[in-house]
């Protein structure tokens, strides 16, 4: 409870942090107010019963109940709407903290099993945390504060009673923590099995071509919708049955308390021990604690998700954002230049090691390797989607920590494989590198990336809707958008990772001379799956397990009969292409 008002107070500014506390205040006077009013039936009642009527006490308790109970209901209006304000402010400063954090995280940090959880994360989760000061705080404050006071009163009434109260709240306390971890190791189950069918559900519905092809919509092993639903199902119910199983033994402490309290006081006052006056207040405040605190038991399960969707906000607001200069430097020049590069992925094994390569400006390079051997994670580096774990990797002799991201991303136009279109207009897709560009911008980058042909097949031109994702577009058409789109950017280091997916010939004459026009005057980075790709490269870099094995020019390489070698004569021969005499295709 407490920690969860701090980690409230974590996403306030000042002026929240003010009226959060204000609020709190205001609902524990709530509390205190209405515990008082309820220990004040006592002595009323005493005034009443003694002979003769003692008035002026009568009086005195009676206004003394009245002001309370009027205080309460002031303090309730004001809390309540402190409530809205507070949530609001909890709101505004979620939505910036966590949009200004994943704005600075690592651009590889964003997996495609991320999405879910994410998504979730700033629907509902939003959702959840604005709703605490307004609607789960008071309850939860006043149902700790109002039995607080009245155990306190009790102890003026009789103390052994209070003893009595004191020991059944230590009792409740328990049993309420039991049910807290309860809901806490169910609901993290719960949230991860959710995540995990968010995502699955939009892989389901973009994967769906593949798995109707090989009809493989209901294989269980392959992990599949259904699957993660059944799971989510389960730990839906795991956490509810649990939850009540919790419920049932808090409920149960709470019925022993009371019927051991009215039992003593009864005993108490036949024994002589206790006066009715006192045993009349007794009883109703022991009545009026079931109230608040029974209220408590059904709000510890939602207190407890809530802490957990907090505890998730907090846990991505702890995720390292990748570190910015504050002065951003000024590269001289393209070259690229990797020094005793490592690199795993979260904390995992090195994917690349003693990476150590020059790659001049204006050259064109191309990267070759295994599947699996680090070539796309290569290029990810040097377009700082993550920072590498040891060594350097610099940009016009600088290193690209002290580029900063934005530099890095003024000097480098990426075309990866997953080629990612906006749903909108062909022409919006474009625009996105160069917000200012004309149509006759268009129409030049066009022309060079071959997309020309497409926009005037299309019905309404550059003003085509592609579709989310593009999905109106064949892969192809797709990644000459994508190289017009880096062609637009006219950004002097280029870093390609070429479709792995097999291109009808007219697409794959058109990319491959798309390239070759991408390249011109560039500093050019190519994870080259097609041979003329790499024949065309002034330089080859082959990478195997996460280290350059080879590199050198195509003939050289081809002339020393290793990796390189097999690879190319494998790929010829899947291709049933004929080498020239020069080497060439
Ligand atoms: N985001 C990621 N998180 C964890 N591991 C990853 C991630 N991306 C890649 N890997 C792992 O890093 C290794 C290198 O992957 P990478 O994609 O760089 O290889 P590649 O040579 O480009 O392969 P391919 O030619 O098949 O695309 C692989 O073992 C891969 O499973």
């Amino acid at each position: 409870m407490i920690a969860m008002i701090r980690y409230l107070s974590e996403l306030l500014d000042g002026r929240g942090r003010r009226h959060l506390r204000v609020m709190l205040a205001a609902q524990a006077g709530q509390g205190v107010l209405q515990g008082l009013g309820f220990v004040s039936v006592a002595p009323l009642v005493a005034a009443l019963t003694t002979a003769p009527v003692d008035w002026s006490r009568f009086w005195l308790w009676a206004g003394v109940i009245t002001a309370a109970v009027a205080a309460h209901h002031a303090l309730l209006a004001w809390s309540t709407s402190l409530g809205y304000v507070v949530g609001t402010d909890v709101l505004t400063g979620f939505h910036e903290r966590l949009g200004n954090h994943l704005a600075a995280l690592p651009i590889g940090w964003f997996r495609g099993d991320r999405t879910g959880p994410i998504g979730r994360m700033l629907g509902k989760g939003t959702m959840d945390v604005a709703n605490i000061p307004a609607h789960l705080l008071r309850h939860v404050v006043i149902g700790l504060t109002a039995p607080a006071t009245m155990i306190l009163g009790s102890f003026l009434l009789d103390w052994r009673i209070g003893l009595a109260f004191t020991a059944g709240a230590v009792l409740c306390a328990l049993a309420l923590r039991l049910l807290m971890v309860i809901v806490r190791r169910n609901d993290d189950d719960y949230e991860h099995d959710i995540g995990v069918s968010a995502s699955r559900i939009v892989e389901y519905a973009r994967r769906q071509p593949a798995l109707r092809a090989y009809g493989v919509l209901d294989r269980p092993e392959l992990g599949t919708l259904e699957e993660s639903l059944v799971r989510q199902q389960g730990s839906q119910s795991r956490l509810t049955i649990r939850g009540a199983w919790g419920l049932i033994v808090f409920f149960g402490a709470l019925q022993l308390v009371v019927t051991a309290v009215i039992a003593l006081t009864v005993v108490f006052t036949l024994q002589g021990t206790m006066t009715l006056a006192v045993m009349i207040g007794l009883m109703i405040v022991t009545l009026r604690l079931l109230d608040p605190i029974s209220q408590l038991g059904e709000l510890a399960g939602t207190v407890q998700v809530n802490a957990d969707a907090i505890g998730r906000v907090r846990a991505l607001l702890a995720v390292p954002p990748l570190p910015e200069p504050a002065e951003p430097a000024e590269p001289a020049g393209t070259g690229i230049e990797l020094r005793g590069v490592r690199f795993g992925y979260d904390d995992g094994p090195a994917v690349l090691d003693g990476i150590d390569v020059t790659i001049p400006a204006g050259s064109f390079t191309a990267v070759v390797g295994p599947s699996g051997a680090g070539k796309s994670t290569l290029l990810k580096l040097i377009g700082r989607f993550f920072d590498v774990t040891e060594g350097t990797i610099r940009i016009g002799g600088l290193d690209v920590r002290d580029l900063g991201s934005a530099g890095v991303s003024r000097l480098t136009a990426q075309v990866f494989q997953d080629v990612y279109l906006f749903e909108g207009t062909i022409a919006g897709n474009l625009r996105m590198a160069a917000p200012d560009a004309t149509d006759a911008d268009l129409d030049r980058v066009a022309r060079v990336a071959r997309l020309d042909e497409v926009v005037e097949r299309l019905p309404d031109g550059w003003h085509t809707r592609v579709g989310e994702a593009g999905s109106t577009l064949s892969g192809g058409e797709r990644q000459r958008v994508s190289i017009a789109r880096a062609l637009l950017k006219d950004a002097p280091i280029v870093l390609l990772d070429e479709a792995t997916a097999a291109l009808d010939p007219a697409n794959e004459a058109a990319v491959a001379d798309a390239i070759a026009e991408l390249a011109r005057e560039r500093t050019v980075i190519v994870v080259a799956h097609r041979l003329s790709t790499v024949v065309a490269a002034d330089r080859i870099l082959v990478l195997d397990r996460g280290r350059i094995t080879e590199h050198g020019d195509h003939d050289t390489l081809l002339a020393a009969g290793g990796t390189y070698a097999r690879f190319w004569h494998e790929r010829v021969r899947a291709r049933g292409w004929q080498l020239t005499s020069e080497g060439t295709l």
